[in-house]
């Protein structure tokens, strides 16, 4: 008699409950190692994307790709010296204010660029509002996350009337028809449901961070990656200086965004605000939670949805606080303090471009 023995010989009655009981646990060990996000992370065809995700991430692979890229040369950070002396660059929870001459923007894309980031930037473009698109996406191509993939979400009830605008390679536009609304507060208002309807749909799988602005602007200087964060807001140009008592927020206690006059940070604009695409979505849905009890209580904001953003970040401070420079209007002259004006009022003819 031979005395071999079969160590794996799956066609053996043994070796097949073998089979069953064990390759099923391998299967259910790998899946859970993984994290436990789908069960095809196991396989080796989905390395790639693991791949590409860890690198969105900028988590474990980073050690990988930092001995492709170029050493960098600037010069060393100071310790002892502040990098601007006539304005605040930090908030007391611990938020840097972006000020021009407070970033090197080599240092902050050698850091972005690994983690091949993209930016979704929001533009509402509803009824005569379609006038603003032309320039607003040419000075965005010259101006805004240069070098990086950007999605124009233009949300309009007019798709035919947004112009065709040259892109730079990985900047598409995404046209998304929406219904408009009578009265323009109605407008500004319904785009916090807007935002977190399409944030949960569609933006959520497309890109990592979304900004959310005003169409009637221009970008007229950089804006780029320093302004990306968990969550960020810009000062008003007309309040950055301003008390907070004086601060337009909304006042009566019937309403979901009432800010006492002893309480607040900032007076944040509406104009430009952003954050990840998961800070974002929470933001844009907690504001129209409070937008809708509001319509319920028959009252509507002072400021509309800038009163509710207003009153949410009171709450969940943001991480970080963009100047004046990244939202300005001319008519307010060009103040010392202000050495760059970014994104830029376009002067418009309210009674006749709302109506
Ligand atoms: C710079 C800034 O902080 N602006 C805020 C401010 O004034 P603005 O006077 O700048 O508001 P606005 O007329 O620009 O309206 C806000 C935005 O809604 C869109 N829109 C509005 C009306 C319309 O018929 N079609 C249309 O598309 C468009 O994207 C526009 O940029 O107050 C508004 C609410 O009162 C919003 O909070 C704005 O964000
Ligand atoms: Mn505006």
């Amino acid at each position: 008699m031979s005395e071999v023995q079969w160590i794996y010989a799956p066609w053996k009655i043994k070796h097949k409950i073998f089979i069953l009981i064990f390759l099923p646990f391998v299967f259910w060990l790998s899946w859970y190692s993984n994290g436990g996000n789908s069960w095809t992370s196991s396989l080796p065809f989905s390395c790639k994307l693991h791949y590409d995700h860890a690198r969105r991430d900028g988590s474990y692979l980073d050690h990988l790709l930092e001995i492709r890229l170029p050493r960098m040369n600037y010069s060393q950070p100071e310790t002892m010296n502040l990098l601007r002396t006539d304005v605040a660059v930090l908030t007391p929870w611990f938020a840097p204010i972006i000020w021009d001459g407070t970033f090197n923007i080599d240092i902050l894309n050698h850091q972005f660029k690994q983690r091949d980031v993209r930016i979704g930037l929001v533009i509402f473009a509803i009824k005569k509002y379609v006038v603003f698109l032309q320039l607003f996406l040419e000075t965005a191509e010259t101006f805004f996350m240069v070098g990086y993939k950007v999605n124009y979400y233009i949300l309009t009830d007019r798709p035919k009337d947004v112009p065709n605008v040259t892109l730079a390679e990985g900047r598409r536009v995404v046209v998304l028809k929406i219904p408009s609304h009578a009265r323009w507060q109605d407008v500004c208002l319904n785009r916090m449901e807007i935002i977190s309807v399409f944030t949960k749909q569609q933006f959520i799988h497309e890109v990592d961070y979304l900004v959310s602005a005003d169409i009637d602007m221009r970008f007229s200087d950089h804006v780029g990656v320093e302004i990306l964060s968990d969550t960020f807001g810009t000062l008003h140009p007309g309040f950055y200086r301003a008390k907070r008592q004086h601060f337009t927020f909304e006042r009566r206690p019937a309403s979901q965004a009432y800010i006492a006059v002893d309480e607040g940070d900032f007076y944040y604009a509406a104009g430009f605000y952003g954050g990840t695409v998961d800070e974002v979505y929470k933001l844009a849905n907690q504001c129209h939670n409070g937008i809708m009890t509001d319509k319920a209580n028959s009252i509507e904001a002072v400021w509309h949805e800038e009163s509710h953003l207003n009153k949410y970040f009171l709450n969940h401070k943001p991480t970080k606080i963009l100047s004046p420079e990244y939202l300005w209007d001319n008519g307010m002259g060009v103040p010392e303090v202000l050495r760059k004006r970014r994104f830029v009022a376009v002067p418009k003819n309210h009674a006749e471009i709302r109506n």
